[in-house]
């Protein structure tokens, strides 16, 4: 056991002065809009897992962004997306749940993209959602030139006007627009401040130290779903849940020589599904569980035993009852 008095986190808890400011904000954007890259990037380490595919981030993630006058707790929601399966109804139905409840939202939208139906509907959803301010964020700019931008800035002003009008705010559209690059560290202080201007007064909700509150084991399970889905992500787009069983420290290790074991199920929708995880003579699986486990040891800083089962469980995303299960 730690000495109190000698955490960290009891001293910094205790001390902040009443011009701080802190609350919750939440990024939403369409499928690879670049949402958990500038969660990454606020934070300043790997929290969310990003891919270069659309909707992995299907839990909600946390990171904490400590600053000396403020505390930004990001809630990093899947992409909102026109509901097709029972899961995307869930989804669309968290991240409203979510959004009512956050500070701020920031409505994140690709330079190097038009804006397509996919953003007008987020728009349209974000009536839904009243009282909150919505920031515009124009990701990725590093990816196109100058003018360009400007005119991808001008769409997303109009796109505002349109969109967010009968909101009942005083002023329609968004409350700010801001170009940012999370990859080439370009405005993301400028995001950060924009987003914090907008939280209320209050002491800082977390310790200092803290970069998540997701449990570990949901983040273990994402490293897990990202392991498998490399290579495959073509074949089996949306079709991998993965649960973590069990996860505890070996017990009779000597102390400076711990073991965590964890045991993963991945569920697959189909026998097909299992075999193409599973690979010729296992080599797939053996080579998700290497890199997994090394993701893993990493997260938790201890080495890992990790035990991986594929399991068909036949259509998760449209039962609700194993939805429930796999913890959606
Ligand atoms: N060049 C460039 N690429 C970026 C930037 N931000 C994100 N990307 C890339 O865009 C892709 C999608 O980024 P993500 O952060 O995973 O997007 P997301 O909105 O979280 O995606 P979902 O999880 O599908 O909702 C990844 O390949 C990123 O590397 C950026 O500022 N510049």
């Amino acid at each position: 056991m730690s000495d109190p008095q000698s955490d960290p986190r009891t001293v910094r808890f205790a001390e902040h002065d009443e011009n701080h400011r802190a609350g919750f904000a939440s990024f939403v954007g369409r499928p690879n809009a670049g949402k958990s890259t500038l969660t990454n990037a606020l934070v300043g380490e790997k929290v969310a897992i990003t891919s270069s595919k659309p909707q992995t981030t299907r839990h909600t993630v946390r990171g904490i962004v400590h600053r000396e006058d403020s505390q930004l707790v990001l809630v990093d929601t899947p992409g909102l997306h026109r509901p097709r399966t029972l899961l995307g109804q869930r989804l669309n139905d968290l991240v409203i749940e979510t959004l009512s409840e956050v500070d701020v939202i920031g409505f994140c939208l690709p330079a190097d993209e038009a804006i397509g139906p996919g953003d007008r509907f987020i728009a349209e959803q974000l009536t839904k959602v009243p009282h909150q301010p919505v920031v515009a964020l124009v990701t990725k700019t590093d990816r196109v030139a100058r003018d360009a931008l400007a005119e991808q800035l001008m769409a997303v002003e109009a796109l505002g006007r349109e969109r967010l009008a009968g909101r009942g705010r005083q002023d329609d559209g968004f409350d700010a627009i801001i170009p940012v690059s999370a990859t080439a560290d370009d405005q993301v202080e400028v995001v950060a401040d924009e987003l914090v201007g907008r939280l209320p007064l209050s002491p800082p909700l977390y310790p200092e130290g803290d970069l998540t509150d997701e449990p570990e084991a949901i983040m273990v399970a994402e490293l897990v779903r990202e392991a498998a889905l490399e290579d495959v992500r073509d074949e089996l787009p949306h079709s991998i849940a993965v649960v973590v069983d069990e996860m505890a420290p070996r017990e009779g290790r000597p102390e400076d020589r711990p073991l965590v074991d964890v045991h993963a199920s991945i569920h697959v929708e189909r026998d097909s599904q299992k075999a193409i995880i599973i690979g010729r003579g296992g080599r797939r699986l053996q080579a998700i569980g290497t890199e997994a486990r090394e993701s893993i040891a990493k997260l938790l800083g201890t080495p890992v035993y990790l035990d991986l089962h594929v399991k068909v469980t036949k259509d998760w995303q449209r039962d609700a009852k194993k939805l429930g299960k796999l913890g959606f």
